[in-house]
């Protein structure tokens, strides 16, 4: 899968069959649109492209107002939308920097330089309520007539649904606010995870008995908490581990968001290694603990909680079946 920051130069600029969206999440939902679009292209004889935006439109919004709390959390980070957008037979991806030039775009101007002569859109998908250019002024109803204009085709989603309600990337976030993962799961058809590359952190874990492995997550995360996890890409299969996402109140006063993750039975530098955390349940709120003996009693309790998950998970058998 090809990667464009902004829009290609000319002579990257194959005919596409295009969708447009922030894809937070990668949701059944969207992936459905994505298999439209894979068959639109296979069917025309284009590339299967996706624009999404970086900043995500709302966040580029809460930033210019002051308030960033009116952004919304992140499901997921670009690395992790990427690798999604990939699986779903994805050629091609244009992440839009989203600015002040650009959110300034009228919509004819949204169509002429960024849809035909940017991308050289033949057959576009969007959702029944897709608004675009300044102030949200283009319409579905605009596209279509655009399309005639121009010689592309413009193709409605139906909404997808899981039982009575609309699956959502606010949907979504709710479930992983909630710890609920199993709902996450059947929203987004796999289960939840964050991936990245071990950064270098304080070194205090190693000195209070659990080192834990650092990943840093730029945005701000649908979900806090210490949770039970698995960490797969260090090895054939997923190791059990124990995980804080959060800003250690504890160690640092205006920590930045980490995840840190200490992994059971398990000794090795991986500074650098790319690993994929998988989240599969909940045990608590991330607290301020008034020293380190006290955090590090709680981090033991944690992994003995953990430990216990596994243990019953894989039906392992227990001292009473022995006798
Ligand atoms: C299972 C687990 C639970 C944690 N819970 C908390 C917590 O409730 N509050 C907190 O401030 N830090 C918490 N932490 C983060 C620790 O403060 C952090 O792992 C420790 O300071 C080591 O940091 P380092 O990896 O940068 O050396 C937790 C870490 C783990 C692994
Ligand atoms: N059981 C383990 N779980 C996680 N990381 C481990 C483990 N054993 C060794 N490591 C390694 O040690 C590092 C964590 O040690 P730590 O003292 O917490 O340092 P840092 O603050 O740099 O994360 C990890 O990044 C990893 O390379």
């Amino acid at each position: 899968m090809k990667v464009f920051r902004g829009l290609p130069n000319a002579a990257a600029r194959a005919p596409c069959a295009l969708t447009i969206g922030n894809f937070d999440g990668v949701h059944r939902g969207h992936q459905a649109l994505l298999a439209r679009v894979r068959a639109a292209a296979d069917r025309l004889g284009l590339e299967a492209a996706v624009m999404t935006f970086e900043p995500h439109p709302r966040e580029f919004f809460a930033q210019k107002s002051g308030d960033l709390s009116k952004a919304p959390a992140r499901i997921a980070n670009l690395r992790d939308k990427l690798q999604s957008l990939s699986n779903n037979g994805i050629d091609r991806v244009i992440v839009e920097h989203f600015s002040t030039p650009f959110a300034s775009l009228t919509p004819q101007e949204f169509t002429e330089n960024v849809l035909v002569d940017g991308l050289h859109v033949k057959w576009l998908m969007v959702g029944g309520d897709f608004c675009y250019g300044a102030r949200r002024a283009g319409n579905v109803d605009m596209l279509m007539e655009a399309g005639r204009k121009y010689g592309f085709e413009v193709d409605i989603l139906p909404t997808v649904m899981n039982g009575d309600h609309r699956i959502s990337s606010s949907a979504v976030r709710v479930a992983l606010h909630n710890g609920d993962f199993e709902h996450a799961e059947q929203l987004l058809g796999h289960p939840y995870s964050i991936s990245g590359h071990v950064i270098h952190g304080a070194k205090l874990g190693r000195t209070i008995g659990f080192p834990t492995l650092n990943l840093r997550v730029p945005h701000r995360p649908a979900l806090g908490g210490i949770f039970i996890v698995q960490v797969h890409g260090l090895a054939d299969g997923p190791l059990p581990a124990v995980a804080s996402l959060g800003v250690r109140p504890t160690v640092e006063d205006a920590g930045r968001v980490l995840l840190e993750v200490h992994i059971f039975d398990f000794n090795r530098p991986c500074y650098g290694e790319n690993v994929r955390v998988e989240f599969l349940k909940k045990i608590r709120d991330e607290e301020k603990f008034i020293d380190l003996p006290t955090l590090t009693a709680a981090i033991e309790q944690d992994a003995r909680e953990a430990r216990a998950w596994f243990a019953q998970r894989s039906g392992a058998v227990t001292a009473t079946d022995r006798i």
